[in-house]
């Protein structure tokens, strides 16, 4: 049995939706067993008897962390602690998520598992606490950093780009932060992977969209992408902008594509390029349109 806590979220349902099409048993939970609270996991635990524990829940808001870091942090380092303790006390391996936001974004090259963290926003020095504490309590998890994650569920770039382009007539996008784009879809494939291959080769991997590009051109490519497919039905100007000339009240890192080199070789895991998950993804909003 597999447990996804944070059922609910972007991945969270995501991962539900490809555990059920693989065939693969599972119970999800998310706010109702409050991963603040040692003893409402272990009572559900107890019932649940998982094989596999996947963390999909944290805090998310990154500008909002800013002036609310404590409550990021009970989720993002507290609750994750209370989880691995958990695993340990069950001897159950443990896959939780990170993100590119641990970097400061002073590379110039793709990043490697171990290179330096030095978190410039709240929402990533919570992240980093809480990967350091799952370290220290649990040797038998996987750690998946991962980048500007999108899908199906829940609020994410892609959906608010296709938003803001059907309702304005021009939107400027960061054209200074570069990394990688990454669909859910291709984050819970590797999830199944882990899962199905069992291998003990437990420590933290990255992944995200194979290529790199800047927000702007992120966000270049939905627009012509969403034109072509109706997504878009009308014109917007894109325009590039530089983050001074778009403040956050988060500083988010100018350089953060993750290096695939490691779960590549580890488990053979080939992520798409980007461009080409942003078309699956936009194929299947249409999909989704024709069926409702
Ligand atoms: N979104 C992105 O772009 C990226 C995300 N990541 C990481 O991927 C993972 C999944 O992110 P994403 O799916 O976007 O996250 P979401 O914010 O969509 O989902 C998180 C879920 O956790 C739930 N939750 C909040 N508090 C608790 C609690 N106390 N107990 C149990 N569940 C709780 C949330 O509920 P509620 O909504 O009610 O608060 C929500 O359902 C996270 O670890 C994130 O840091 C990494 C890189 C990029
Ligand atoms: C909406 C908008 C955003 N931007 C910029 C702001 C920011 O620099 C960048 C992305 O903005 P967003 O707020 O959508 O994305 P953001 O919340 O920064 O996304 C991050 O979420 C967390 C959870 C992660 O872990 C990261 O990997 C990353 O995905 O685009 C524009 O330039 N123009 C716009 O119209």
């Amino acid at each position: 049995m597999i447990w996804v806590i944070g059922n609910k979220g972007m991945l969270g349902r995501e991962l539900s939706d490809h555990l059920s099409e693989a065939g693969l048993s599972f119970i999800g939970t998310d706010r109702e067993v409050d991963i603040l609270s040692s003893a409402a996991l272990e009572e559900r635990a107890a019932e649940i008897h998982p094989a596999w524990i996947v963390n999909c829940s944290a805090y998310t808001a990154v500008d909002k962390a800013e002036e609310e870091e404590e409550a990021a942090r009970s989720l993002n380092r507290d609750g994750v602690a209370h989880i691995a303790k958990l695993a340990i006390s069950r001897k159950v391996p443990l896959i939780h998520i990170s993100t590119d936001y641990v970097f400061d974004g002073s590379s110039n090259t793709p990043l490697h598992e171990d290179a330096p963290c030095a978190p410039q926003t709240a929402y990533g020095r919570t992240k980093l606490a809480g990967e350091q504490e799952l370290r220290t309590i649990w040797p038998n998890h996987f750690i998946i950093r991962t980048a500007w994650l999108y899908g199906r569920y829940g609020k994410n770039f892609v959906d608010t780009m296709l938003s803001l382009m059907n309702s304005r007539k021009e939107i400027t996008v960061v054209n200074d932060q570069t990394g990688s784009p990454t669909w859910t879809r291709v984050l819970t494939g590797l999830i199944l992977t882990i899962i199905k291959q069992d291998k003990a080769c437990y420590g933290t991997y990255h992944l995200s969209g194979e290529g790199s590009c800047t927000w702007y051109q992120f966000a270049r490519e939905i627009y012509r992408m969403g034109r072509e497919r109706t997504l878009v039905s009308s014109d917007c100007a894109v325009t590039p902008c530089s983050s001074e000339q778009f403040p956050t009240a988060a500083k988010r890192p100018a350089y953060s594509l993750l290096s695939k080199e490691k779960i590549m070789h580890a488990f053979a895991y080939q992520p798409p390029q980007w461009q080409d998950s942003l078309a699956s993804y936009l194929d299947s909003l249409l999909e989704q349109g024709a069926k409702q």
